[in-house]
C-alpha cells in the first residue's frame, strides 16, 4: 500500500459516533423510562412529519449486527451515548437493572471486536421526570446527574477508556430552551442561560464524580463550536460577531478553561439575568482539570449587525452554496477552531467527536448508494484536521457523524447523516460509498 500524503500518527483513533435516541429505539422497553425527546418529538408540530425516535434504527435489538459493521469499517473507537432514562428511568432514584445490562452486552460486543468504547453520558435525553420538576433549569438537575454519572461508571468504569459528561451544552440550554427547536421546547431567554449553568455545573459535578469513583479512563465533554467572521470590516458588523462568538462558543469556553464566565457576558445578558444562579464554588467545580477535550464542528458563521436589534442582535449571512441543512460547507473553520482551542484555551489532547454532511441518500439503478459529497466533505475535514495537527494541535481522534442514517431531531428522518444508509421500513443497513471510502482512510491512517 502507497504511504499516504496525509498521513496520520500511528495510534490515531478512527472512529464513529452516534446517540441514543437518535438509534435506538425500544422506548417502552425493558423498564426505560421517558425523555424529553420522547414528550417532545410526540407533540403535533415539534419534528418534521411528525416522526419519533419510538423505533429509529431499533439498535437496541439490532446491536450485535450494528458492532459487526463497526468492525468491517475498522474503526478503533466507537463514540455512542447512554440514554439516562433507560439506566435511572425517574432520572434519580431506583436504578433500572436491565438497563445498564444493555450497555454492559455493548461494550463487552465492542471489546470482544477490539473496538474502544468513547461513552456520551448526556446526549440530550433528559428523564421527563426530572423535567417535570425543572429540568435543567432545576440546580437539583446537576446532582442528579453526578448521581446518575456514578452509577454508569460503577458499572462500566472498568472497561470503558474514554467519558464524555456531556454533547454539546449550547444545544441543551440554547436549542432547547431558548429557541425551543428542540426538546423540552422552551423559548425563554432566561431558562436558557441559567440553563447554560446547571448543565455545565452537571459537567463538573459528574467530573468529580467519576473522579471519586475512581475513574481510571480518560473524562472530558463535547462542546458544539463554530467559527465566526464578521461580514464586513464594519465595526456594527465585528461586535456582533464578537456577540455571537460569545454567544455560541465563549459561555462554554471560558468557564470550561478559564473558570469565568467571558467579561462581555453579564452585560450581554443582563436584560435576562444577573448570573444569581451562580454560587460560590461553582466556576471551580465548573473548571475541573480534564483529560481530553471533544469538538463537534459544522458550521462557519458570517455575522452581520442586525438592524432590528443592533445592540444585543447579530444576522448569520447565508452561505452562497447552502447544504439541505442550510448551511455552508467549511473545513478551514475546523482547523481554525481546532488552532484556537489549543492556543487559547488549553493543551489538552483534542478529539473531533462529531463533523458531518446531511443529504438526501438515495440508491441508484446499480443499488450504490454515491454519496459523493460527503466523501468530499470528509476528504476536506481530514485534511483540515492533519493541518491543524501538523501545526502542533494536539488532536488524537477523528468520529465522523455519523456511523448510521438516524433520527435527526426536529428533522426527524427527512435527511441522512450516516455512511452507513438505513432503510427505515425494512431496517436494512448498506455501506454508502462514504463508508468503504472512509474504511480506506482508516486501513491507510490518511489520505491520498
Ligand atoms: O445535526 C447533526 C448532529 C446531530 O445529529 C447530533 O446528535 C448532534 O450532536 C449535533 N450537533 C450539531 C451541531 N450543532 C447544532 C446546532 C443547532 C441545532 C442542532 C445542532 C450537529 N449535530
Amino acid at each position: 500500500m502507497p504511504e499516504p500524503s496525509v498521513r496520520f500518527p500511528d495510534g490515531f483513533l478512527w472512529g464513529a459516533a452516534t446517540a441514543a435516541y437518535q438509534i435506538e429505539g425500544a422506548v417502552a422497553e425493558d423498564g426505560r423510562g421517558s425523555s424529553i425527546w420522547d414528550t417532545f418529538s410526540h407533540t403535533p408540530g415539534a419534528v418534521l412529519r411528525g416522526d419519533t425516535g419510538d423505533i429509529a434504527c431499533d439498535h437496541y435489538h439490532r446491536w450485535r449486527e450494528d458492532l459487526d459493521l463497526l468492525r468491517d469499517l475498522g474503526v478503533g473507537a466507537y463514540r455512542f451515548s447512554v440514554a439516562w432514562p433507560r439506566v435511572i428511568p425517574a432520572g434519580t432514584g431506583p436504578v433500572n437493572p436491565a438497563g445498564l445490562d444493555f450497555y454492559d452486552r455493548l461494550v463487552d460486543g465492542l471489546l470482544e471486536r477490539g473496538i474502544t468504547p468513547m461513552l456520551t453520558l448526556y446526549h440530550w435525553d433528559l428523564p421527563q421526570a426530572l423535567q417535570d420538576t425543572g429540568g435543567w433549569a432545576n440546580r437539583d438537575t446537576a446532582e442528579h446527574f453526578a448521581d446518575y454519572a456514578s452509577v454508569v461508571h460503577g458499572r462500566l468504569g472498568d472497561r470503558v477508556p474514554y467519558w464524555l459528561t456531556l454533547n454539546e451544552p449550547y444545544c441543551s440550554a440554547v436549542v432547547g430552551h431558548l429557541e425551543g427547536r428542540h426538546a423540552p421546547g422552551v423559548r425563554d431567554e432566561r431558562v436558557a442561560v441559567t440553563a447554560v449553568h446547571h448543565l455545565l455545573l452537571a459537567h463538573g459535578k459528574a467530573v468529580a464524580a467519576l473522579r471519586a469513583g475512581g475513574a481510571t479512563g480518560q473524562v472530558g465533554i463535547t462542546c458544539n463550536l463554530t467559527s465566526v467572521h464578521p461580514a464586513s470590516d464594519d465595526p456594527a458588523d465585528v461586535a456582533a460577531a464578537r456577540r455571537l462568538d460569545l454567544h455560541e462558543n465563549r459561555m462554554y469556553l471560558d468557564p470550561l478553561f478559564r473558570a469565568a464566565y467571558p467579561e462581555d457576558a453579564a452585560a450581554h445578558y443582563a436584560p435576562v439575568t444577573d448570573f444569581g444562579f451562580v454560587r460560590d464554588g461553582d466556576l471551580q467545580l465548573i473548571a475541573a482539570p480534564l483529560d481530553f477535550f471533544g469538538v463537534n464542528y459544522y458550521e462557519r458563521h458570517h455575522v452581520a449587525a442586525d438592524p432590528a436589534d443592533p445592540v444585543r442582535g447579530w444576522r448569520r449571512v447565508p452561505p452562497e452554496h447552502p447544504t439541505v441543512t442550510d448551511i455552508g460547507i467549511h473545513p478551514e473553520g475546523l482547523a481554525e477552531i481546532l488552532d484556537r482551542v489549543a492556543k487559547e484555551y488549553t493543551p489538552l489532547p483534542l478529539v473531533v467527536t462529531e463533523t458531518g454532511l446531511a443529504l438526501h441518500d438515495y440508491a441508484g439503478p446499480d443499488g450504490e448508494i454515491a454519496d459523493d459529497e460527503r466523501i468530499a466533505f470528509f476528504d476536506g475535514h481530514i485534511r483540515a484536521a492533519h493541518d491543524a495537527l501538523t501545526r502542533g494541535v494536539p488532536l488524537i481522534g477523528f468520529f465522523p457523524w455519523s456511523f448510521m442514517d438516524n433520527f435527526e431531531w426536529a428533522s426527524g428522518y427527512g435527511v441522512r447523516y450516516g455512511i452507513y444508509y438505513v432503510d427505515y421500513p425494512t431496517q436494512r443497513r448498506t455501506p454508502k460509498r462514504s463508508a468503504r471510502w472512509y474504511a480506506g482512510v482508516i486501513r491507510a491512517n490518511g489520505l491520498e
